[in-house]
């Protein structure tokens, strides 16, 4: 057993049941960006004081465990009447509690910002959805181009018959000096890596220019925190990161957190996947592009109906009516996000013809496709692509007992339940909690029929 994959969902958990066949209907509104807010998060460790944050999804638990993660180093974390304080004035520790650390990818977050504030770091080796291998080996790469020692250490903890490894990262600036500007290009543009970088060259002595970077919406979300901070990142958005570093950043920012686009997405497939009509705001279209591009391809309509406000109309009279299957591969943005994968496949289950999805971003990122197939799918993959079987195909879905094994695995499998016939059962919800807030009121607003219940009832 890895210790970095221990998850909430290994405990007794809820289940969404779901009545397929309901259409859609009417306005949702969309969360902050868990991904952003992840990232703003471990921002605030660059500096002295309290940050005020909006439009953070307070409620997903990886964001109440990066809570945990901050609180273990000493920062104070307050949520009230929506609006979040983060006070890092108390930072007194360069080593968050690991056990928060393992259970989300973001926990390796803090490694940037902690060893540029207190010139040492021990983080614990993430977590996350496994989804395959996430090493970190750019971060640890480019913190030592900015002058860090860096070393991986692992132990092997034995515990009765059961072991693990569990594995951290330990950094320090080299020779008791900061962190020093430099000049690094990723192999990969990884977003996490991008991140940390970038946070930690803000606080660096001199230049450092940063290539081949992630060009996310999340990695030009951070930057415009960290330089309302009072650092200086300019070209996030684009593939060459220039960071002029700080002694010490000016401190606290107020910030909004841009809209998830992924919920959003997850949303639009939702509409079109029930052949339904809604509209959802707020949005930032711009961040969408690829998958409306998708789901125009599919036979949806999409208008954009206000600078913010997108809708989506799959209306046919029969479910099996009208849309067609399409070839996807997924990519750094501006490419086809691979979170919104395991739900577009489902949608392409019930289009017509045959599909074909590569997934080139995760080594591991089929962990769905097992469980569509138990709702009536017919998939192939053949190494990192699925063949998607349309509904003339061979694809039919019916209702079955499935469980989310990740987090956008549970939200393709709720996707494919509104689309099934009969009542489905989606266990290992706490995948579903990490990362969307209230999806079964929220998709209830919008006239589905789905409940959450205790994992000890049974339908079946
Ligand atoms: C908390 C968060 O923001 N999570 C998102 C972030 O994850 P995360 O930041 O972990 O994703 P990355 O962009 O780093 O990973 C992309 C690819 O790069 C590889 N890689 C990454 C780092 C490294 O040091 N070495 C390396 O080889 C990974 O194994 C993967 O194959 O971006 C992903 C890609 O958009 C999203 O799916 C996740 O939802
Ligand atoms: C992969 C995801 O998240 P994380 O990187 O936090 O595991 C996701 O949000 O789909």
């Amino acid at each position: 057993m890895e210790s970095h994959h221990i998850h909430e969902a290994s405990r007794p958990d809820h289940k969404l049941v779901i009545v397929g066949g309901s259409k859609l209907s009417g306005h949702v509104n969309i969360s902050g960006s868990k991904n952003s807010a992840l990232a703003i998060l471990a921002g605030t460790l660059c500096f002295s004081g309290t940050s005020k944050l909006h439009n953070s999804p307070n409620n997903l638990s990886d964001i109440k465990t990066m809570f945990s993660v901050l609180r273990s180093l000493g920062a104070r974390v307050e949520v009230l009447n929506g609006e979040l304080k983060v006070d890092t004035d108390g930072l007194c520790s360069s080593e968050p509690c690991s056990d928060s650390v393992m259970k989300i990818r973001a926990g390796i977050f803090v490694l940037g910002p902690i060893l540029a504030r207190l010139g040492e770091a021990t983080v614990a080796l993430p977590g996350g959805c496994d989804i395959g291998a996430r090493p970190i080996d750019l971060y640890i790469r480019g913190l030592r181009e900015l002058g860090a020692v860096v070393e991986l250490i692992y132990m092997l903890i034995i515990f009765l018959i059961n072991y693990y490894r569990h594995g951290k990262v330990c950094a320090h600036a080299a020779n008791g000096r900061g962190l020093v500007g430099g000049s690094f290009c990723l192999d990969y543009p990884s977003v996490g890596a991008t991140e940390t970088l970038m946070m930690a060259a803000s606080l660096a002595d001199g230049n450092t220019v940063l290539s081949n970077v992630a060009k996310e919406p999340e990695v030009v979300d951070l930057a415009q925190f960290l330089n309302a901070s009072g650092a200086c990142v300019e070209g996030a958005g684009s593939s060459t990161i220039v960071i002029r570093g700080r002694k010490r950043l000016d401190g606290p920012a107020e910030h909004t957190v841009i809209p998830d686009r992924i919920e959003a997405g997850t949303f639009m497939i939702a509409a079109a996947i029930t052949r339904s009509c809604i509209s959802m705001s707020p949005v930032i279209p711009s961040h969408l592009s690829s998958l409306m591009d998708k789901l125009s391809a599919v036979g949806c309509k999409i208008k954009q109906t206000t600078s913010h406000t997108v809708e989506i109309s799959a209306e046919r009279l029969k479910i099996e009516d009208g849309l067609q299957g399409l070839d996807v591969r997924t990519g750094p943005f501006p490419q086809f996000p691979t979170d919104l994968q395991p739900q577009l496949m489902a949608l392409l289950t019930t289009c017509s013809g045959t599909s074909s999805v590569e997934e080139s971003v995760f080594e591991g990122r089929m962990g769905h496709v097992l469980e569509l197939e138990k709702l009536g799918a017919r998939i192939r993959v053949c190494g990192s692509t699925a063949l998607v079987y349309g509904m003339d195909q061979g694809s039919a879905l019916y209702a079955s007992r499935v469980v989310a094994k990740d987090l956008r695995c549970g939200a393709s499998l709720v996707l494919a339940g509104m689309a099934a016939e009969g009542i489905t059962e989606v266990e290992g919800v706490s995948h579903i909690d990490r990362g969307y807030e209230d999806l079964e009121m929220k998709l209830k607003g919008l006239g589905a029929q789905i409940s959450r219940q205790s994992s000890l009832i049974s339908h079946f």
